[in-house]
């Protein structure tokens, strides 16, 4: 297929127009390691309040999109502008990641990071106290301002862990949590450092099947009642087509497409990058997309419809949708940090220097 898939991808009614008010702005991105150009050039529009999913086959670049925006990779090219409510506009490249939480956007991983030792509050806790005005001086000698300080973090810990699901579980050993717990009280950790932006690094590596609906659910709440713009990076493409508002495409760190979830599943490069990939992920958009084709023929024609109108492209596939919980996600317990500072923590996690993943 060779189209202009650039121009192609960005023209569809789902792409985030000029005068969107955006909170996340990032243009021309360009990442390099050595030889090897990991982010291309890549946009980024996210509008305030939407939630936008990056998707793309294993290697893609949407990872290092993430620690891009984050601060954990410095690109060599490009510009990242964060605008805050109140119409703020700050340039996020090159910033330390506690610099870039502070600023407004947290994130979480693909491997989970907790203090696993810790409990599920204090893991929350200490993500809270980031946000305290107290200083360090006076927690140290227990003045009045940092008690007070203290009981709000304590209220704002628990109040996350109950928005999450987790209140019966706060004083449990986060290791000892089950992984869609983990998931989710990461998830309460990013959101205790009160983000305007949340980054969410494949939530539904690892999860069951309920633990997805539930996700699906929670991303719904952060989006409308904590007023949270949600950034997801996730290969499960039916909780992307539910969930989001406007998906981007990444490709060999190119975008290849982007526009509302029914743009972007019969978007020819997209299928393209997804068959060429011979991954795993072909199957699941081959499965989403023949459900629902399947699905919008009954709509028109009742059960007994004619046949498909697709020809001989990846709609025909019956492919079964793959587990994905044989992914590449390690054991959560393991996974946590062991040196891990409050500046991490203030991040939302600890990231793995080489990989932050
Ligand atoms: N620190 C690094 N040093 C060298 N190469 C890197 C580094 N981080 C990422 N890469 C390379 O960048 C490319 C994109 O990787 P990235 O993890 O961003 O992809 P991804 O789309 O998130 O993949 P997946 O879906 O498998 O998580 C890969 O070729 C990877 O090996």
């Amino acid at each position: 297929m060779g189209t202009d898939v650039k121009n192609e991808a960005t023209a569809g009614a789902g792409s985030a127009d000029a005068g969107a008010d955006l909170v996340l702005h990032a243009s021309e991105l360009t990442l390099r390691f050595g030889g090897l150009t990991v982010l291309d050039k890549v946009d980024v529009r996210m509008r305030r309040g939407e939630v936008l999913a990056v998707i793309g086959p294993n290697g893609a670049g949407k990872t290092s999109l993430f620690n891009s925006l984050t601060g954990a990779y410095t690109p060599q090219d490009g510009k990242i502008l964060f605008r805050s409510k109140d119409g703020d506009e700050k340039s996020l490249l090159g910033r330390k990641p506690h610099i870039v939480n502070r600023v407004g956007l947290a994130r979480t991983f693909q491997n989970i990071r907790l203090f696993s030792a810790l409990t599920a509050l204090e893991n929350v806790k200490i993500a809270a106290e980031t946000r305290l005005k107290a200083g360090p001086v006076s927690i140290m000698l227990g003045l009045p301002n940092a008690r007070k300080a203290e009981r709000q973090s304590d209220e704002r810990a628990h109040r996350l862990l109950r928005f999450v699901g987790l209140e019966s579980k706060l004083n449990e050993i986060a290791g000892s949590l089950s992984y869609g717990d983990q998931r989710s009280l990461e998830i309460a950790r990013a959101l205790a450092t009160d983000p305007q932006v949340l980054l969410l690094d494949e939530p539904a590596a690892g999860t069951n099947p309920t633990e997805k609906l539930e996700l699906e659910q929670l991303i719904r709440r952060i989006n409308t009642e904590l007023g949270v713009s949600v950034l997801l990076i996730e290969h499960d493409m039916r909780l992307v087509m539910s969930v989001a508002d406007r998906v981007m495409v990444l490709n060999f760190g190119k975008r290849i497409a982007e526009g509302s979830p029914s743009e972007v599943q019969q978007h020819p490069a997209v299928i393209e990058a997804y068959l060429g990939a011979s991954s795993e992920d072909a199957e699941v958009v081959q499965a989403v997309i023949a459900e629902q084709r399947a699905s919008e023929e009954n709509d028109v024609a009742g059960p007994a419809a004619a046949p498909a109108v697709a020809s001989g492209d990846a709609a025909s596939s019956d492919a079964a949708v793959p587990d994905e919980d044989a992914s590449e996600e390690g054991a959560p317990a393991g996974a946590a940090p062991s040196g891990a500072t409050t500046d991490q923590a203030a991040d939302g996690a600890s990231p793995d220097e080489e990989s932050g993943k």
